[in-house]
């Protein structure tokens, strides 16, 4: 059990991914104000994780899991009809709190939510009227998050009134990004008025791998140039140079580059028009969650596309699995038609991942200390791994069949799956945004000004 001793200091950090909602909940180690950003050890011990998953395509998964004090986890895990919206499945967690765990929500000092659209923000936002107003403002160019992470938001307000909630934005990451890869060829009248440029999103998760890279590699993160790919729900790669973001595959919003779980990725823009001849009115599937406008074009490619479009399930895992099952069909010459559709999604996939290595390989002149995969898809699909490896080869990349194979059986964060040991390793990271907004939050000093 989470033991509630004395005046603990604790930050809850929630991440709301377009169709899950991360928690986790940390205790500020220091015993006599925040630690010093100097300090290589995390500045933040896990208390508990939950996470709840499915939540666009009910019945939505929770589990809910204590850290005992080095003692391993209690887990459970639950199918929860209630749950059909990133706010019910928060408030399902603030009972799942109460009743489980013996915490007093008074402690928690501080909730770092992860927004995925920062626009001009560029550095942590503690919420007020104002911050909120503007994050609003911004949820039509990240339909499937902003409003999810307000919705939270408006939840701790009424639920946790003793904590302070700090926006921490996926787009700060990318600001590096230079003026002639984030702009688009269009008037650039227009684009500085409206805001229409390169943002680029998973910045948290980027944050979070460059360091646990430079750590495991024991070099500096300025002198590191990766190429990093985070495959979820939603998908993005994004090129390091110097320890700082040179270019990533999604844009000024999060559909654009590769595909995602409902995500079409980039399409020729022109495709809009004739997908349908209504595509361009507006929705009425208007989310009451994110309650923003967006046209029927941008509901078909943001929820009614990518490989669940194609296969009927979200889940990559499945698709693998159809895939194989497939290939054995065709082995029996029994396969059908329909079958070939789990393919279809794996090898699009596959192909618009290898569009983003070549140009960032080229971008960063060859000069790669490693290819890193992450998030749900990257840190657990030894044969994404493998074939999208193997496609590298020629670029002197390689990938260890049984090294790769044995990842879920390593503890660690950074696992080698390459065969090299210098240049061009092959990694994985199991990337955790949660923990980078709390301890970023906990290094932070101005947020512990009261505390000595
Ligand atoms: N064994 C697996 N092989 C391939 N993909 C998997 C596997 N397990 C989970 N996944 C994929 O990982 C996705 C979740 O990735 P994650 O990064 O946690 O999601 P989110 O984008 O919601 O933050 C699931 O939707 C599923 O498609
Ligand atoms: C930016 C984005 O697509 O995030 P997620 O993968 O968490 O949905
Ligand atoms: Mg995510």
């Amino acid at each position: 059990m989470v033991d509630p001793t004395s005046r603990d200091r604790l930050i809850l950090s929630v991440n709301a991914g377009s169709s899950s909602l991360k928690i986790s909940l940390y205790r500020l180690k220091s015993q006599s104000g925040p630690p010093d950003a100097s300090d290589t050890a995390e500045p933040v011990e896990l208390l508990l994780v939950s996470t709840i998953s499915n939540i666009s395509a009910p019945p939505a998964s929770f589990t809910f899991s204590l850290v005992a004090h080095g003692t391993g986890r209690e887990a459970k895990k639950e199918p929860v009809d209630s749950i059909h919206d990133h706010a019910s499945a928060f408030a399902h967690f603030l009972d799942y709190l109460k009743q489980q765990a013996s915490i007093d929500r008074s402690q928690i000092a501080h909730v770092c939510h992860r927004v995925v659209h920062g626009g001009d923000f560029f550095e942590p936002e503690v919420l007020t009227k104002e911050s909120y107003q503007r994050i609003e403002r911004l949820s039509d160019l990240a339909p499937l998050h902003n409003g999810a992470a307000l919705s939270v938001m408006k939840a701790c307000i009424d639920a946790l009134p003793d904590s302070q909630s700090i926006a921490y934005f996926d787009t700060s990451f990318h600001r590096p990004i230079p003026a002639h890869i984030a702009s688009y060829a269009i008037d650039q009248t227009i684009a500085k008025k409206r805001g229409l440029k390169k943002y680029g999103f998973h910045g948290l998760s980027y944050a979070y791998i460059l360091r646990a890279v430079s750590q495991y590699l024991q070099r500096d993160p300025n002198t590191l140039n990766l190429i990093v790919m985070h495959l979820g729900s939603g998908a993005s790669v994004c090129a390091i140079k110097a320890g700082k973001s040179l270019d990533t595959s999604m844009g000024l919003t999060p559909l654009t580059g590769l595909p995602g779980a409902t995500r079409s990725g980039g399409v020729d823009p022109s495709l809009i028009f004739h997908y349908t001849n209504r595509v361009g009115r507006m929705s009425h599937d208007r989310d009451a969650a994110v309650d923003v406008h967006v046209t029927l074009a941008e509901t078909i490619l943001n929820k009614k596309s990518g490989w669940k479009a194609i296969t009927g399930t979200a889940d990559f895992g499945a698709v693998v699995q159809g895939m194989k099952e497939h290939q054995a069909l065709l082995d029996a010459g029994a396969a059908s038609e329909d079958d070939a559709k789990w393919k279809l999604a794996f090898d699009i996939f596959v192909d618009r991942i290898c569009d983003y290595l070549g140009a960032y390989y080229v971008k960063l002149a060859g000069k790669v200390e490693a290819l890193v995969f992450s998030g749900g898809i990257g840190e657990r699909s030894v044969e994404l791994r493998e074939t999208i490896t193997k496609q590298m080869e020629c670029l002197g990349f390689g990938i260890d069949e049984a090294k790769n194979a044995a990842v879920d059986k390593e503890d660690g964060t950074v696992i080698d799956v390459g065969v090299s040991h210098d240049e061009r390793r092959v990694l994985v990271c199991r990337t955790d945004e949660q923990l980078e907004m709390a301890r970023e939050c906990a290094l932070e000093k101005r947020f512990w000004k009261d505390e000595s």
